[in-house]
């Protein structure tokens, strides 16, 4: 079966005034539908800067990349950003949802600005449908404010997951949630898997990675299987 997501040799270098350093320095994965991965690694290791690579924010400077199949590695801005929106669902972990507006309205933007128009009961139902997935659909008309954090998180799941993306890249979405309040996230990102969406998990937390189906160590630019005890 063709991989959703192939890297094979990536590297990124910056160029900084004194010296260059290599973040990545060749760096192999393959991510499947319905797959789980865990990337951990120490602070600065380059973890976000993959991610970014993977969701299209930026380019390595070699290697192949390609995504279902299709070489991406060295894609125009325009097309880059069509891909970004069509194939990816990303969770930070700030949630960036929009005060004003309730859980519903916000996950509804995601849909607006990625599909163009819909009827409005479709509309509708793809939302409840994307909060019900990760346990929210009863907080559809609450505002972020009087949300948990936990809560609050979810609904920023809902909103990567109701264009249903191929691939969802999370970027530590539970640093800034307690331990109980984390594995109900880390649920959530899991139930997309189960539909078929490819998930990598950037995360400082064992226990979290250890729920992925692989855990990979990012060390001197390169990433190693990592086999929990
Ligand atoms: N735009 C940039 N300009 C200069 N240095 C950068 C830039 N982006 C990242 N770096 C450096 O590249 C290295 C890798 O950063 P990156 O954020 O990818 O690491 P990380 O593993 O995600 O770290 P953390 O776990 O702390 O989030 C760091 O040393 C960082 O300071």
């Amino acid at each position: 079966m063709t991989a959703l997501i192939e890297l094979a040799g990536i590297t990124k270098v910056l160029k900084g005034q004194q010296q260059a350093r290599t973040i990545l320095g060749g760096v192999d994965l393959s991510v499947h539908a319905g797959e789980s991965v865990a990337i951990v690694g120490r602070s600065g290791s380059g973890k976000s800067t993959l991610l970014s690579i993977i969701g299209l924010f930026d380019r390595p400077d070699e290697g192949s990349y390609l995504l279902g199949g299709q070489e991406i590695s060295r894609l125009k801005e325009r097309r880059a950003a069509k891909l970004r929106s069509s194939q990816f669902g990303f969770v930070f972990q700030r949630f960036f949802l929009l005060k004003h507006l309730t859980a519903a309205q916000n996950v509804s933007m995601a849909l607006v600005n990625g599909q163009g128009w819909l009827p409005r009961r479709e509309r509708r139902a793809q939302v409840m449908e994307a909060l019900d997935q990760v346990g929210v659909a009863h907080l559809a008309k609450h505002r972020p404010p009087r949300l948990s954090g936990g809560e609050q998180q979810r609904v920023a799941i809902a909103r990567a997951l109701v264009r249903r993306p191929k691939v969802l890249l999370a970027d530590e979405p539970t640093g800034a949630l307690d331990t109980e309040t984390g594995a109900l996230v880390i649920d959530a990102l899991l139930a997309a898997t189960t539909r078929g969406c490819g998930l990598i998990l950037v995360t400082h937390d064992r226990d979290h990675a250890a729920r992925m189906g692989r855990t990979l160590d990012l060390v001197d630019g390169l990433l190693n299987e990592r086999v929990y005890a």
